[in-house]
């Protein structure tokens, strides 16, 4: 007689409805919802949203598990209807994991996010740091200082992915705002497959065809126009790619699909994410007094006699960086991170994980753990002076992921957030309109798959010198 078969050891589960799952215990502010129910069931949790099994993942274990120790099976990306629609998923972020993904996250690791490379656009991080300190300086009443960090993140990507800001940049980053929330929105009809229909009805896939045909209307455009100015100049990442296609390589056809995908990468990625970081830091920082002063005191000493702080003297600002990470801990602007999809059965943590399950690791909460840190809800920058959490190879820290699928951009990203806020400080005070004290400063967040402010942030600035 043969022995039956051992029963599988699922993680826990949420009692769920028929047909929909788990579906309705998640809606907005999907991070909070989870960490919610993860608070019940436990640290690995598996939801079901309609048909897809969806495991969770809250705790610094359960990540290390997944990112580390079982890296290799959960580097897919699930399949998104939004990110479908647009370029096929041929960028890098929501591309299978496999050897397309791997040419492409070479590619621009290579040519636009290595150190070296990072380094040598310093430059335009002072230029656009300069220019935002101008426009500050200029404006004699509140500033929509949500409005001019945007502006600033996508400048910056701008001049070195494409070689210029564009007149239409404007436009362009309306619809990658679009982009990124129909990217946190939910397509029902994903999960509950006799749903499918609901998309045309609540007009997301029209939503969805419009923002798809304005992204290619503007890269087509910008292809074109570096096709037609060969050899000129400066080459941007644009011109690299291009002449990567030209000069094909290994078998690897770069396409012009695969082109747009990943200027558009650049974009949608690196942008929001980054102007996110700058709001939250410093909304934290206007609402904790004592942390600004300490901030500005240690910026006035590294700055000495110059009224500026420049690039070369960033290595010196500790307690910026700590002020930085302290705010990613608390608002990491992918709490989910992107979602992650396993290619093989799995055992995390004694469970059995089954092939194709979708992954979400809460970052946020693994964040705000106190188990892993102290007066976890607080604002407290000094928990990382002198210790070694950095943001690779610390599960209790993940505000850009980890392993093979982790962050590309990080360097990128701090470069121009600690360039552009150690100088906000040293050279501003700011007030918040109406005489409202900086402690009651709303936080409230909005919707989407980057957590920004819901309101932007509004204040007025007063000139230090
Ligand atoms: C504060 C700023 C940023 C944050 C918090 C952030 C966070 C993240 C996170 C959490 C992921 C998913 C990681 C995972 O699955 O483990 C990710 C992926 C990615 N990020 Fe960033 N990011 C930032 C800036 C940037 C910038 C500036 C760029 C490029 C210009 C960039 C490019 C990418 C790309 C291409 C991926 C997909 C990687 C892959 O799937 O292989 N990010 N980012």
């Amino acid at each position: 007689i043969t022995p039956p078969k051992p029963s599988k050891n699922l993680p826990p589960s949420p009692q769920k409805l028929p047909i929909i799952g788990n579906l309705h215990q998640i809606g907005p502010s999907p991070h909070r919802k989870i960490s919610y129910l993860a608070r019940k069931h436990g640290p690995l949790m598996l939801l079901h949203l309609g048909k897809v099994p969806l495991l969770v993942a809250s705790s610094a274990d359960a990540a290390r598990d997944i990112l580390k120790t079982h890296d290799q099976i959960f580097s897919n990306r699930p399949n998104s209807s939004v990110a479908n629609a647009i370029y096929d998923c041929k960028d890098i972020a929501f591309s299978a994991y496999g050897d397309y993904w791997r040419q492409m996250r070479s590619i621009c690791v290579n040519h636009l996010l290595s150190s070296k490379k990072v380094q040598s656009f310093r430059d335009v991080r002072e230029e656009e740091v300069f220019l935002m300190m101008e426009r500050i300086r200029e404006a004699k009443s509140v500033v929509n200082l949500s409005e001019l960090f945007a502006n600033f993140a996508n400048d910056v990507i701008c001049r070195v992915a494409l070689g210029r800001k564009y007149e239409d940049g404007g436009k362009f980053k309306k619809v990658l705002e679009e982009l990124g929330v129909l990217l946190g929105s939910f397509d029902v009809g994903e999960f509950v497959p006799w749903l499918y229909w609901i998309k045309f009805v609540n007009g997301m896939s029209g939503r969805v065809r419009g923002v798809a045909r304005n992204i290619d209307e503007f890269l087509e455009c910008v292809v074109r126009e570096h096709i037609g100015q060969k050899g000129e100049g400066e080459k941007d990442f644009v011109d690299v790619l291009l002449e990567l296609q030209r000069n094909e390589r290994g078998g690897f056809v770069l396409d012009d699909t695969s082109i747009k995908a990943l200027i558009l990468d650049m974009f949608a990625a690196g942008s929001d994410t980054t102007f996110t970081l700058m709001e939250w830091t410093l909304s934290e920082l206007i609402r904790h007094k004592k942390v600004m002063a300490k901030l500005k005191a240690e910026l006035k000493r590294i700055a000495g006699c110059n009224s500026t702080i420049a690039e070369a003297d960033l290595d010196k600002c500790q307690y910026l960086k700590a002020v930085i990470k302290e705010t990613l801990r608390l608002h990491p602007p992918l709490p989910l991170l992107v979602p992650r999809e396993s290619t093989h059965d799995a055992k995390l943590l004694g469970y059995d994980i089954a092939a194709r399950t979708r992954v979400v690791i809460n970052a946020w909460a693994i964040g705000r753990d106190p188990l892993l840190w102290e007066d976890a809800e607080e604002f407290i920058p000094e928990r990382f002076l002198n210790t070694c959490i950095d943001f690779k190879g610390q599960f209790q820290f993940l505000p850009f992921g980890a392993g093979r699928r982790g962050c590309p951009g990080a360097a990128f990203a701090l470069g121009a957030v600690e360039l552009l806020l150690s100088n906000l400080v040293l050279g501003f005070e700011f007030a918040l309109p109406g005489g409202e004290r900086g402690e009651d400063l709303d936080m409230v967040e909005g919707d989407g798959l980057t957590i920004h402010r819901k309101f932007p942030l509004c204040a007025v600035p007063i000139c230090e010198s």
